[in-house]
């Protein structure tokens, strides 16, 4: 974190230009010039000091180029940034080891305005992901989770049950908040229970709450969720859980607006909205009996279902940053950003664990990242990795074999193209449009 004393400082390894040295200052970056082979860890960092380090390969020997990589290695906590010339050999050993510890690179001419907006964005600038102000806690901008947001703006004023759908992790507890903060009855609480976490002889009282003497052990009066959430939201979580008596009490509520203690015959008015969320087919336990019909349609008045993380792929880089942002705010942790290779993956990741899922690997990869970007390593996500590459590999495999087939039967038949395309079994076109593809020109492999 920056303090207002701080300074903002590049550590520029290489000679910047005027020019560069310029653009920096006026964007509020002092630069300081190293000399890779001298300087080493000397680089008079301040503690509070918001420092960047530029490798400046543009006109770097291999001498200096070794002591970049050198000096990288030593310092994985500082963020790191390439320059190369247009010429640069980038598959030497040597360069590839300091691209590959750079956060990004930029090659000449030098685009210093992304230069600078990738200072910003280290320096913690970037304004935050979009988060609807007016509907809290969702953050996304991926049409999914648009609609999903229309249709909060519309069910939150509305006096009537939502039924809230999706997998686990995608956010349903989250929706059924929103919908009680934009609605009237911002003002009075909102009770989230889980109604599979319930102990089942307890379901009753703990909901409705119970008389003193109603059951043993029950040695006072005690009101239940409902009651203590009067004028407010009461969000059913795994409402497909609720034993049958319990299922007889929620419609009651829901079609006469009122409930009976355990123990109690006498009805008590209550005014409260009920939103109730499930991630398993609520149908289907209505088909087996296991979940009352007229209290199904009762709850189905409305339906939000909260996509799937996998659908949204557009949202995991920004949730992904908001989760590291909001981590790095409590907790010492040298972690600012990811790396291209961990982008991809978080991108490339089906998410099994939904939103939850990507929180806690984005927790826990911040907690063992030693640099300044998390790696494919620190998020667990290495298998993701590997299965691309071998899709690519077998992508290759498959190419190159269909290469080989056309070649070998366009030379067998002394390239007759119909000759070829019955052997094959595939349409004339079909053998141009393989030439087109495979870059095989006729007349060349005579
Ligand atoms: N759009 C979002 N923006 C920011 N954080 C989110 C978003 N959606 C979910 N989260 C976070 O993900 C975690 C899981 O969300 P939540 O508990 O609402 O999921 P759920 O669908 O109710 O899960 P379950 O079905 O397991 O009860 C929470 O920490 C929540 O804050």
């Amino acid at each position: 974190m920056t303090s207002d004393t701080s300074i903002r400082c590049v550590v520029w390894f290489g000679q910047p230009t005027s020019a560069e040295r310029a653009q920096l200052a006026q964007a509020g970056w002092h630069t300081r010039v190293a000399d890779a082979g001298t300087q080493g860890s000397g680089v008079g960092i301040r503690r509070g000091d918001m420092v960047v380090a530029m490798a400046d390969l543009r006109s770097a020997g291999n001498d200096a180029l070794l002591e970049m990589a050198r000096l990288m290695a030593e310092q994985p906590r500082l963020p790191w940034l390439a320059l190369l010339s247009a010429d640069t050999a980038v598959q030497t050993p040597d360069v590839e080891r300091v691209l590959r510890a750079s956060i990004d690179f930029f090659t000449a001419p030098i685009d210093m305005q992304r230069l600078i907006e990738t200072l910003a964005t280290l320096a913690g600038d970037t304004p935050p992901p979009v988060a609807y102000t007016d509907v809290p806690g969702i953050t996304g901008a991926s049409p999914a989770m648009m609609a999903v947001v229309a249709a909060l703006r519309k069910y939150a004023p509305v006096d009537l049950p939502v039924l809230i759908t999706g997998e686990t992790g995608t956010g349903k507890e989250v929706a059924a908040r929103a919908l009680h903060k934009l609605s009237p009855r911002r003002d009075h609480p909102f009770a989230a229970i889980n109604c599979g976490a319930l102990p089942a002889n307890l379901v009753q009282s703990e909901l409705f709450g119970h008389e003193r003497g109603s059951f043993t052990g029950a040695n006072a009066r005690r009101i239940g969720h409902f009651e203590a959430a009067a004028g407010g939201t009461v969000f059913l979580d795994e409402v497909g859980d609720l034993p049958p008596d319990a299922q007889i009490s929620l419609l009651r509520l829901l079609q006469e607006g009122t409930l009976e203690r355990v123990g109690s015959t006498q009805s008590i008015k209550l005014d409260v909205r009920v939103l109730a969320a499930t991630h398993v087919d609520l149908e289907k336990a209505v088909a087996q009996g296991r979940f009352r019909e007229d209290l199904y349609y009762r709850l189905n008045v409305l339906r939000l279902r909260m996509p799937a993380l996998r659908e949204r792929a557009e949202d995991v880089l920004q949730l992904a940053q908001l989760f590291l942002d909001a981590f790095r705010k409590q907790h010492d942790c040298h972690a600012r950003t990811f790396s291209a290779l961990a982008r991809k993956a978080l991108i490339d990741f089906s998410w099994p664990g939904n939103v939850r899922e990507l929180l806690n690997r984005v927790q826990r990869a911040a907690v063992v990242a030693e640099g300044a970007q998390i790696s494919v390593a620190d998020l667990d996500l290495q298998e993701v990795v590997n299965l691309r590459q071998a899709h690519s590999s077998l992508g290759l495999t498959r190419t190159s074999a269909e290469r080989d087939a056309v070649v070998a039967c366009l030379r067998e038949t002394r390239f007759n193209i119909s000759e070829c395309a019955r052997r094959l079994k595939v349409s004339r076109v079909t053998i141009y449009r393989l030439c087109k593809k495979h870059q095989l020109v006729l007349e060349d492999m005579h």
